[in-house]
């Protein structure tokens, strides 16, 4: 099985941008499309990113390998229902949605838990549409996976390494503890932001002094308060459950903060923020994952010993020289990824090109 005819539901900047870098990574591809707005499918026809636009769901899909499923959560479940009768059981159903529990259970009422496999990129903007989508977009962010327990090794696989040609990093995950840990760092800071701005909006003065002076900071945490509505709005009611149980708890700790004030405790204050610090600063400095310099590559290598010692020799033995080399131990990348940094782009693609002559997966 090839993965070679892709279907996208949902053209916008996640859809527009895993089209765009299957382009450019395996240009071969066929790329259908649908969408509820024309002129988004034309543009991408015009830059030659889709071949066949879909005028309905119909029958075409049958053609396709790989649907991804690409609109706002509660759409992309609607879709889910539709395309079950055009979609052959050897091919793939993936979302992108930033909710995984309630599309897995309708997968399963339908059916359908064999071919769905849930797919989040950790990676996006505040912007919408095909117009802001991007081959890099998700160039080194983790791609989280939600396999269902009927899901079969060869899909996985497959869906793995269509993440990996578009030069994300592939992350399995149970599709519940999904929702509570994107609770917690995506969707909850998104209401935080949409929050803070509109307090700003309702208690500035008459000359809109607030605004004005506003800060880096202030800009910094509420740049996603200009996320696209509807696509929140559906989010934050389908993961309601995950999200009300992490603002309940983050209520308590701003009630805490107000307690802590009214009796003026600067050490509480002062502890809060060194707490914090620490821990903000133990995040990896890149936030879209473990690919620090633009240099790199990560290699994926069995784990016995004189692995790492075969590719510096193969390196050295073509004149390419290692900046720095080590074993990715927080295995967001599974087991024996090796990165390797280099001092130029140029080494950089030798050595990729080099390394996949001898059968290794670079990415
Ligand atoms: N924006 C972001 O940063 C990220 C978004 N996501 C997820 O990706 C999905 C898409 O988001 P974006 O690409 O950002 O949105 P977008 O607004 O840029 O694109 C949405 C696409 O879906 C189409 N669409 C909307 N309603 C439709 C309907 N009823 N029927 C057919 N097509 C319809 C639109 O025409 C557009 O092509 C969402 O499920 C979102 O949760 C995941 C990761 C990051
Ligand atoms: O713009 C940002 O920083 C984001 O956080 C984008 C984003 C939005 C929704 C997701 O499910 C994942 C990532």
């Amino acid at each position: 099985m090839h993965y070679n005819n892709i279907a996208f539901i949902g053209f916008g900047l996640i859809g527009g941008s895993i089209a765009r870098a299957i382009r450019k990574y395996k240009p071969e591809s066929k790329i259908y499309a649908y969408a509820n707005n024309t002129s988004q499918l034309l543009k991408g026809k015009n830059d030659g990113v889709i071949d066949i636009i879909l005028k309905e769901i119909d029958d075409s899909l049958t053609e396709c390998d790989i649907i991804f499923l690409c609109a706002p959560v509660e759409f992309n479940e609607e879709y889910l229902a539709k395309i079950k009768p055009f979609i052959r059981k050897d091919s793939i159903i993936t979302d992108v949605g930033s909710t995984k529990s309630s599309i897995h259970n309708l997968a399963k009422e339908l059916d359908l838990d064999d071919i769905f496999i849930g797919g989040h990129p950790m990676a996006g903007s505040e912007k919408t549409g095909y117009e802001a989508s991007d081959a890099l977009l998700l160039e080194n962010a983790y791609y989280m996976i939600t396999p269902s327990s009927k899901t079969c090794n060869k899909k996985l696989e497959a869906l793995k390494s269509i993440i990996e040609m578009i030069k994300s990093i592939p992350f399995i995950i149970d599709y519940q503890k999904h929702d509570k840990v994107v609770a917690t760092v995506s969707h909850l800071p998104h209401i935080l932001a949409a929050t803070l701005v509109n307090l700003v909006k309702d208690n500035d003065y008459e000359d809109e002094v607030m605004k004005r002076v506003a800060a880096g900071g202030f800009k910094d945490i509420t740049r996603i308060a200009s996320a696209s509505p509807i696509m929140w709005e559906q989010i934050c009611i389908v993961n309601a459950e995950p999200i009300d149980a992490m603002l309940l708890k983050y209520i308590d700790m701003l009630k805490e903060v107000h307690s802590q004030l009214t009796s003026r405790s600067g050490i509480y204050i002062n502890n809060m923020f060194e707490k914090s610090g620490e821990y903000r600063n133990s995040f990896d400095s890149n936030s879209r994952g473990v690919l620090i310099s633009k240099h790199d590559i990560s290699v994926h290598i069995q784990d016995k010993p004189g692995a790492i010692s075969i590719i510096s020799a193969i390196l050295a033995a073509n004149s390419i020289s290692i900046k720095n080399i080590g074993i990715n131990h927080n295995r967001e990348k599974g087991e024996g990824a090796l990165n390797i940094s280099f001092y130029d782009a140029d080494s950089c693609e030798m050595a990729s090109k080099l390394l996949k002559e001898y059968n290794y997966r670079v990415i």
